[in-house]
């Protein structure tokens, strides 16, 4: 085990071996509907790492829920276990939303009767119109492009168990929020909460939105991979574009992929590196446990925060 100011540091080895046997392995089927998720994840992580890392969060609920009663208890009054909230940090592409679905999973089926929600904080992005009369378009994604406001009204929502709370959705394809569309986050007793501003500092002085945060995960690594994967992606979603002239990238599906690829090369080096650099990756230190991911996004280190 290394170790930083902050971080006991574990390489894989290390860390699969913290894995005690009460959670049962998962079945064929559960295997394939993670399968289904993403069919390039790697079954070995879900074994080495996703499994040590639920039965870590399962010691902070226990910790939160006891910390609560005993609130109760004191008051005299005990008004019930507030939702357990996740955060999922990390740059652009670097695989939050792959992670957090898969943790999505791993939670339903170990905490069966815990209702396991999840939402990413894209659809808290102002709507395009709105970044250009900011003059703002060139920076989607830094700080000032979303409604912090809202965020953090949603999550006083969440936490004091609002029923019904609708959300607006943002979708890659239109590269904008979806006009007249919401999705609807009811009462969860966990809700996992994916973004790249997760762990940020506040906007305003009195609440700060990782105050909501339970339990945190930083996906990490090296900037020049999380490119190949930007980049990967974008030919992803330039294959799908082809067929759909509603599409965002439509006009650079049909047109020449060299010049569309030149295009994202420079949008990852002028948008995503900088806020990477400037406004993500010093919120790194902030998470409970770090996710360092190599090629082919295998996991080969985890963090833990000592305090
Ligand atoms: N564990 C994994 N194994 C294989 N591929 C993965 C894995 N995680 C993510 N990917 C791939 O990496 C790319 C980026 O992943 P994903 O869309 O989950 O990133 P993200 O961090 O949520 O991005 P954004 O912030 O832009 O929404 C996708 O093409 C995805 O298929
Ligand atoms: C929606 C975000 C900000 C985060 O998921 C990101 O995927 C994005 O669109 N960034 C803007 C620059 C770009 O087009 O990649």
């Amino acid at each position: 085990m290394n170790s930083t100011k902050k971080f006991h540091q574990f390489s894989r080895d290390e860390w699969q071996r913290f894995y005690r046997n009460g959670i049962p392995p998962l079945t064929e089927n559960e295997l394939q509907e993670i399968k289904s998720l993403n069919d390039r994840i790697s079954l070995q992580d879900v074994q080495d790492i996703y499994m040590p890392l639920t039965h870590l969060i399962h010691i902070y609920m226990k910790e939160y829920e006891s910390l609560q009663l005993s609130k109760g208890l004191f008051m005299q009054s005990y008004p019930g276990v507030t939702p357990f909230v996740i955060g999922i940090a990390g740059s652009v592409a670097v695989g939050k939303s792959t992670t957090a679905r898969l943790l999505q999973m791993m939670l339903s089926r170990i905490f069966k009767r815990r209702n396991v929600q999840l939402i990413t904080t894209d659809g808290f992005l102002y709507p395009n119109k709105v970044l250009e009369e900011k003059g703002i378009m060139n920076r989607k994604g830094f700080p000032e492009s979303y409604d912090m406001e809202r965020l953090i009204t949603f999550l006083e929502q969440v936490k004091n168990r609002k029923e019904n709370i609708e959300t607006p959705v943002y979708s890659h394809d239109i590269y904008d929020i979806i006009p007249n569309k919401t999705e609807t986050i009811n009462e969860p007793d966990i809700l996992i909460v994916e973004g790249i501003n997760v762990l940020q500092v506040p906007t305003s002085e009195q609440v700060y939105i990782s105050d909501f945060f339970d339990f945190s995960v930083y996906v990490d690594a090296e900037p020049e991979l999380i490119e190949k994967w930007y980049l990967n992606r974008f030919g992803k979603l330039l294959d799908s574009a082809f067929l759909d002239p509603d599409n965002f990238y439509y006009s650079y599906a049909i047109g020449d992929r060299e010049e569309a690829f030149n295009m994202a090369r420079n949008v990852w080096r002028d948008v995503n590196l900088k806020n990477l650099e400037e406004f993500i990756l010093p919120t790194r230190n902030n998470a409970n446990v770090i996710l360092h991911k190599t090629e082919g996004h295998q996991i080969d280190q985890v963090s833990l925060n000592k305090y």
